[in-house]
């Protein structure tokens, strides 16, 4: 088994390690970093994992370095690692949004095996979604170590390149937030309404729930099943029609492309 180092005990990470070990890897081929003692022993004692507060130590360890860090330490972590061993066998995984495999590779100072991936947040409860791009120089084994832990926490998708990543984070990275905010203003109207703050919530966590458990498990077009819902005539029609008049679609549209043009701008910023 693979000796598999995290750079970052934070949201990403910590959800992936979770998902790793639930999933039967040996807590012992697995390393934790992070500055601060708090996560990462945490992590440690909930888990078994080793920890450190030492990037070098933990690189020295793995095989695989997984980096959940902020995109700008990226390079800057990677710079640290290379000066200080020999990084030919091992495989960096960025878990970072607009931080290019160029920029990874600039800092490791070598041709180097390195993955990019885009994880959600729901992959702390097993249901994330996760894109995968590999350089040219990742080897079979290292893509398939790649799928292990990636697919731990949800499903996988690998991309044809590099370009996709960035379009995966517009339409599954980021996109648990567009949910979140559509839920939270529900919530807010279900008050206005007069339920009280835990009914407003309950009514709609249940609804989103019941909606994509539906799309799930249906065959159907999400189009029919909205047409199922929207009597002629009815209040549902009436409610959709101010969404589209209101022009969601373009609304979505115009969302989706911005957090795009993050992705490529913070690729730029971080380059
Ligand atoms: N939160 C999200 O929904 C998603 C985040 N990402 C990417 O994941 C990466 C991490 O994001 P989060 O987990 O949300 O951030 P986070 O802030 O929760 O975690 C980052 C962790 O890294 C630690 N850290 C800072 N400097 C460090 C260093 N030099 N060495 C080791 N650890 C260090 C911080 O203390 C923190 O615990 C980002 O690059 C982000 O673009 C990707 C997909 C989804
Ligand atoms: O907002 C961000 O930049 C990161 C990437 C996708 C989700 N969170």
């Amino acid at each position: 088994m693979k000796n598999i180092a995290f750079i970052g005990a934070g949201n990403m990470n910590s959800a992936i390690i979770t998902g790793l070990v639930n999933t039967g890897y040996q807590a012992k081929n697995i390393i934790v970093t992070n500055p601060s003692p708090e996560k990462r022993e945490k992590l440690a004692q909930q888990l078994g994992i080793l920890e450190t507060d030492n990037n070098i130590d933990a690189a020295e360890f793995a095989d695989v370095i997984v980096l959940g860090i902020k995109p700008y330490l990226i390079a800057q972590v990677c710079q640290q690692i290379r000066q200080a061993m020999d990084i030919s066998n091992k495989c960096f995984i960025s878990v970072a949004a607009g931080c290019s495999i160029a920029t990874i590779e600039k800092a490791l100072n070598k041709p180097c095996a390195v993955i990019r991936t885009m994880p959600n947040t729901p992959s702390q409860i097993g249901l994330g979604v996760s894109g995968l791009y590999a350089s040219a120089n990742a080897n079979q084994l290292q893509i398939d170590i790649a799928e292990q832990i990636m697919s731990a926490v949800g499903i996988t998708k690998w991309l044809n390149s590099e370009e996709q990543i960035d379009h995966i984070t517009a339409v599954s990275g980021s996109a648990p937030a567009y949910f979140f905010l559509f839920m939270e203003a529900m919530e807010k109207q279900a008050q206005v309404f007069g339920f009280s703050a835990s009914d407003s919530r309950k009514l709609v966590q249940q609804t989103a729930l019941g909606a994509a458990k539906m799309v799930c498990d249906s065959d159907l077009a999400i189009s029919q099943l909205r047409e199922n819902v929207t009597s002629k005539g009815g209040t549902t029609q009436a409610a959709l029609t101010t969404f589209i008049d209101g022009g969601l679609q373009q609304l979505v549209t115009k969302a989706m492309n911005s957090a795009l043009d993050r992705a490529k701008e913070m690729a730029q910023d971080n380059s």
